[in-house]
């Protein structure tokens, strides 16, 4: 069995990725966990005709939604309003995922845990540090998805060249999910792309990666933020990490927030050098989830000026997110 739940499945970014994640065969049972409207949902799904069953949970029904979970995606919690950062989401959200962290850790605590809530910076230390107290954190198996991120950057790097096909331009972002933490590395793009653009359109482009989100708040006018192209780059991620666990494929990579204990040998040097201890970059994905942090490339001295500015904010937000957890303990 291979049961995977969505947990704020009924919500703006929950029902398409649980439609698209009912495509999968690799899953069997598709578990739809909402305060409100999972049972309506998942009866509608339940119609497709894929192999996995799905069933739908309601306020009262976390443990049993939880029960005996191979994989956890975590899309709820309220979204942002145009004026808002995603930290302004923390007061509300933090709570949301803490309680559903402790439910992981009663009711599936070998589950990979992914993470798409906001301030998601803030929510993976949250999930983290629920996880130590009750003696069941593994490190390779939780994740910050952050790849919406990817997704844009793929997307807004082959609008300035026609000749990028997006769908097979994968850009590293490395930092964190949120305003200047996110740190797209555009130097990587083959065939000098960097190099073809001017010191403006390199600002411009990057800006636009970084603020990428708020784009979409403002135009969205307070009925939310991303849902479509998030629930896009939530199934992409989730089923690229089901296909490294499950068939055992290899050489799969994505950008994504972890908590760098994952690969201790491999970021010890970048933890000692920043203090960090989450950081989003190329994982490579295995049978146990993480299977190794893929090594930072050479920075172009403009990266290497974001990752300054970006550095100090990751540390505010990552401390905020685990001392929620502590300081109540
Ligand atoms: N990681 C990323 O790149 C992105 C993250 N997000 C974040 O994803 C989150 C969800 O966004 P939307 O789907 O647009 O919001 P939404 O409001 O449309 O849906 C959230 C769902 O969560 C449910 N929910 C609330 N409390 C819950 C609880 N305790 N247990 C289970 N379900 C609960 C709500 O009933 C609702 O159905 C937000 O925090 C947003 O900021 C959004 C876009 C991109
Ligand atoms: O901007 C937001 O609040 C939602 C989000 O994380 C994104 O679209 O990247």
């Amino acid at each position: 069995m291979v049961k995977v739940v969505v947990c704020g499945a009924a919500g703006g970014i929950g029902q398409p990725l649980s439609l698209l994640l009912k495509q999968s065969d690799l899953i069997t049972d598709l578990a739809l966990y909402d305060v409100v409207n999972a049972v309506g949902v998942a009866a509608d799904l339940s119609h497709i005709n894929t192999k996995s069953k799905v069933t739908g949970y309601g306020k009262t029904e976390m443990d049993e939604a939880l029960k005996n979970a191979h994989t956890v995606v975590i899309p709820a919690g309220v979204p942002r309003k145009p004026g808002m950062t995603r930290d302004d989401l923390f007061k509300i959200n933090a709570g949301i995922i803490r309680d559903l962290a402790e439910g992981v850790a009663r009711n599936c605590p070998n589950a990979f845990v992914l993470v798409i809530s906001n301030p998601v910076n803030s929510t993976v230390p949250i999930v983290c540090e629920v996880l130590k107290k009750h003696g069941v954190f593994d490190p390779k198996k939780v994740f910050g998805i952050s790849t919406l991120d990817v997704v844009r950057s793929s997307r807004f790097v082959s609008e300035l060249n026609s000749s990028i096909d997006p769908k097979n331009t994968r850009v590293t972002v490395i930092g964190g999910h949120s305003g200047v933490t996110i740190v797209p590395l555009l130097s990587q793009i083959p065939n000098g792309f960097v190099d073809s653009l001017s010191k403006e359109q390199l600002d411009a482009l990057t800006y636009r990666i970084q603020y990428g989100g708020d784009e979409v708040v403002k135009a969205k006018d307070g009925a939310g933020s991303a849902t479509l192209s998030m629930a896009y780059a939530g199934a992409r991620f989730t089923l690229t990490v089901l296909s490294a666990i499950l068939e055992g494929r290899s050489g799969l990579v994505e950008s994504t927030y972890v908590n760098l204990e994952a690969d201790a040998a491999a970021t010890a040097a970048f933890k000692e050098q920043t203090g960090l201890d989450y950081f989003a970059q190329d994982v490579e994905f295995g049978r146990n989830g993480v299977e190794k942090i893929v090594a930072l490339p050479k920075l172009s001295a403009y990266e290497q000026g974001l990752l300054d500015v970006a550095i100090p904010e990751l540390k505010t937000n990552i401390a905020k997110g685990a001392s929620f957890i502590t300081d109540s303990a």
